[in-house]
């Protein structure tokens, strides 16, 4: 099961968090955010994604990042449209000196319509199902996680929303691939804070030891 730390701001902790080996980091670049990120990525080790995460962004805003940061994945965490993910995709492909992985986001609380995945089959490379909160993403509690037991696609997926230490025992179905086979991350983020962007490095590298033993 690969693990993505998202929410990252700080040098330091981005160096610390890095040398857990996680298979992603994401960055959030919504200005709304207390985890906005406006410093410059320090060089990770290339087994490490970087992820961007958008919410409702301009195609153009996006491409400055991807080209800025070198960021491998993006992250739309809004209202994005299939036909906006397909914007993205073919621009990105016509100016990128690298390709880059597109997740697209879905917010729960205890049902979901699955129909309305169809549209970005094939679009998208993941999707991600956090939970439907006040706020667009970081809302620090999970969704009902049986939904997932009606999963009908085939596109792997993150999931997300409100993971911490504790959730470890009812994680253990989506570990062991019972719950579905195409669960393909585990994605964490405020509930390993000390403050907004700054992550508990104690804290992840107990995580990080549960999800691969
Ligand atoms: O964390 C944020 O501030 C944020 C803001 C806007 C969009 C997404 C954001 N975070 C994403 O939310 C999920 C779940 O976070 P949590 O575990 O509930 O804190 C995660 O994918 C972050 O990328």
């Amino acid at each position: 099961m690969k693990i993505k730390i998202c929410g990252m701001k700080y040098q330091d902790n981005i160096n610390q968090i890095a040398a857990l080996q996680p298979d992603y980091l994401g960055f959030i670049f919504y200005k709304k955010s207390s985890r906005f990120f406006e410093s410059v990525i320090p060089k990770l080790p290339k087994t490490i994604k970087k992820v961007g995460v958008f919410v409702d962004a301009s195609l153009e805003y996006i491409l400055s990042k991807i080209e800025l940061h070198q960021l491998n994945v993006i992250q739309l965490h809004g209202q994005e449209t299939p036909e906006f993910c397909n914007e993205l995709r073919h621009a990105e492909l016509d100016s990128a000196s690298h390709p880059v992985e597109i997740i697209k986001v879905f917010s729960i609380k205890d049902h979901f319509d699955f129909s309305v995945l169809q549209p970005f089959e094939n679009i998208c490379d993941y999707f991600l199902f956090d939970t439907k909160g006040k706020l667009p993403g970081g809302n620090g509690y999970t969704f009902n996680w049986d939904v997932l037991k009606n999963y009908p696609s085939t596109t792997p997926y993150f999931l997300s929303g409100g993971i911490g230490l504790d959730e470890v025992d009812i994680i253990q179905p989506f570990l062991q691939k019972k719950e579905s086979k195409y669960c393909h991350a585990i994605d964490v983020n405020s509930k390993f804070e000390i403050t907004a962007g700054l992550k508990d490095i104690e804290a992840l590298e107990k995580f990080k030891d549960i999800l691969i033993s």
